[in-house]
């Protein structure tokens, strides 16, 4: 409240003037990260937004960026706890959400992944993509229009089913029907309501009323929650502590001793869950939905590909140095169309000032990245709007590039997506022409906590 009006400091940020108990939420209309890159261009990289009464910074410039999540790491590492949050754990934090527990639980999580990296997940992500493209062949035979959306998904949740449950999701299931689709509606629902940012989650005088609303409507989230207990119960029945199959059974070695460490063991693996699958779900689809768009970027790539694999029938990761345009796809898709368009938020622990002097952020801020207003940037990035991958041929785009946050609390999957974007995109790319169905598809997307387009279609044209 007070806040809001007074000065503050000598060196407060600029922001758009705010009304009382919705400060600025009112403006944000219905796609938030349009809105703040606008923003940047009145208020510059860096400057502040009342939502309701949650003091939010939003910073768009790579420098300020890196001085706030490497330099001053101590300050920025927690997150902010927001009710929609605070009920979709039950009260309790894994990875993502966590802030006490976050040091102890991230390197262990960390571990687990290197282990498994070397071991397993390249055999998994290679069967994984066997699958996408077997299934992509029945509709290119057909000649039937293609659509990606549950595709990509099952892509994604079959290879962290494999690594957090040890689980195989079988291919002759129905993608509508089955286990997949009765996670794929409500990790939807989830995703759509936290990312539009309700009103409770930033208003405080709303707050206990809001909390049973959730109650009373969320059931997502209780389908997720009871989904991943089975999974405990029967990890817990069959674990063998010598030799881990997964992640559960990790987390179970490491924390189950202490019976309060329990519910840090089913979140985890619900975070690593959610985090894992949508996100680069989404950049499959944007990358169908560009390729379609762009015949002559896409037969570069294709010829990149064919080059570089000779006779084999698979592009492997082993094959990634030869392939910079196809790079530069990956790179040039995650700055036009950042799926997760705010990352996840931080918080300010102490008061701060920045940027040389010019910048003060006050404690208990909410910290949020423009990825869009970042991707965007004209200082960075000419002609941001146009799709253009041979920008990031040029080493100094490089720099700019960080769609997976940067610092210790940046996105601990970052690799494994960078892996499975590869290697989805480039064997789709050596096996099919992606080709318009005649009528221009829409970039439109809807805001939530990731972005992707609107359902479409494709024609898949034999190579
Ligand atoms: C293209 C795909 C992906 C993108 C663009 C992406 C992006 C991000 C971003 C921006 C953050 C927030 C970083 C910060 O707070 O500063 C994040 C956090 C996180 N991501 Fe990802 N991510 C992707 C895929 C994945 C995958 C595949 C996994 C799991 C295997 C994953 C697991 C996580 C987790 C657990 C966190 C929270 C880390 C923490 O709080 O310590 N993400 N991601």
């Amino acid at each position: 409240g007070l806040k809001k009006y007074k000065k503050i400091h000598d060196k407060e940020l600029k922001g758009p003037f705010p009304i009382p108990i919705l400060g600025n939420l009112h403006q944000l209309g219905k796609a938030p990260h349009h809105t703040l890159t606008d923003m940047h261009k009145l208020y510059g990289d860096i400057f502040r937004v009342h939502f309701g009464d949650v003091y939010t910074v939003v910073v768009s410039d790579p420098n300020l960026i890196r001085e706030m999540f490497i330099d001053n790491h101590e300050t920025f590492m927690y997150r902010p706890l927001l009710p929609t949050f605070k009920f979709g754990s039950g009260g309790y934090h894994g990875l993502s959400l966590s802030n006490e527990r976050w040091e102890r639980t991230r390197e262990l999580v960390q571990n687990a992944m290197k282990r498994a990296s070397i071991k397993k997940i390249y055999n998994i992500l290679d069967d994984q993509v066997y699958e996408l493209i077997k299934s992509m062949k029945v509709y290119q035979k057909s000649c039937e229009p293609f659509e990606i959306h549950l595709f990509a998904q099952r892509f994604t949740l079959s290879i962290m089913f494999k690594y957090i449950f040890d689980e195989d999701v079988s291919y002759d299931e129905d993608i509508t029907k089955g286990k997949i689709s009765g996670l794929v509606q409500p990790m939807e629902d989830i995703f759509k309501s936290l990312g539009s940012g309700k009103l409770g989650d930033f208003i405080t005088v709303a707050q206990p009323f809001y909390y049973q609303w959730l109650k009373l409507t969320d059931k997502p989230f209780s389908t997720v929650n009871k989904f991943i207990h089975k999974r405990y119960l029967e990890h817990l029945k069959t674990i063998d502590n010598n030799n881990p199959r997964d992640l559960m059974d990790i987390l179970i070695n490491e924390f189950s001793n202490d019976k309060d460490l329990i519910p840090t063991i089913l979140q985890t693996c619900l975070d690593m869950f959610l985090a894992g699958n949508d996100t680069t779900a989404a950049s499959i689809i944007w990358f169908t939905l560009r390729m379609q768009e762009h015949p002559e970027i896409q037969m570069k790539a294709y010829n990149e590909i064919k080059e570089a694999v000779g006779n084999r029938d698979r592009v492997l990761l082993s094959d990634r140095p030869k392939t910079p345009y196809l790079n530069a796809i990956i790179k040039e898709g995650l700055r036009l169309n950042p799926v997760g368009p705010f990352g996840l938020p931080h918080r300010s622990s102490n008061d701060i000032i920045i940027g040389g002097g010019h910048y003060f952020i006050p404690k208990d801020s909410q910290i949020l990245i423009n990825y869009r207003g970042l991707g965007f940037n004209e200082k960075y990035f000419e002609n941001p709007s146009q799709y253009d991958p041979s920008r990031f041929l040029n080493k100094n785009n490089i720099d700019p590039y960080m769609p997976f946050g940067v610092g210790p609390r940046s996105c601990i999957g970052q690799s494994l997506a960078a892996d499975e974007q590869y290697l989805a995109f480039s064997n789709i790319l050596l096996n099919f022409n992606l080709k318009n169905i005649g009528k221009p598809v829409s970039d439109h997307e809807e805001f939530g906590l990731t972005l992707k387009p609107n359902k479409f279609k494709v024609l898949l044209e034999s190579r």
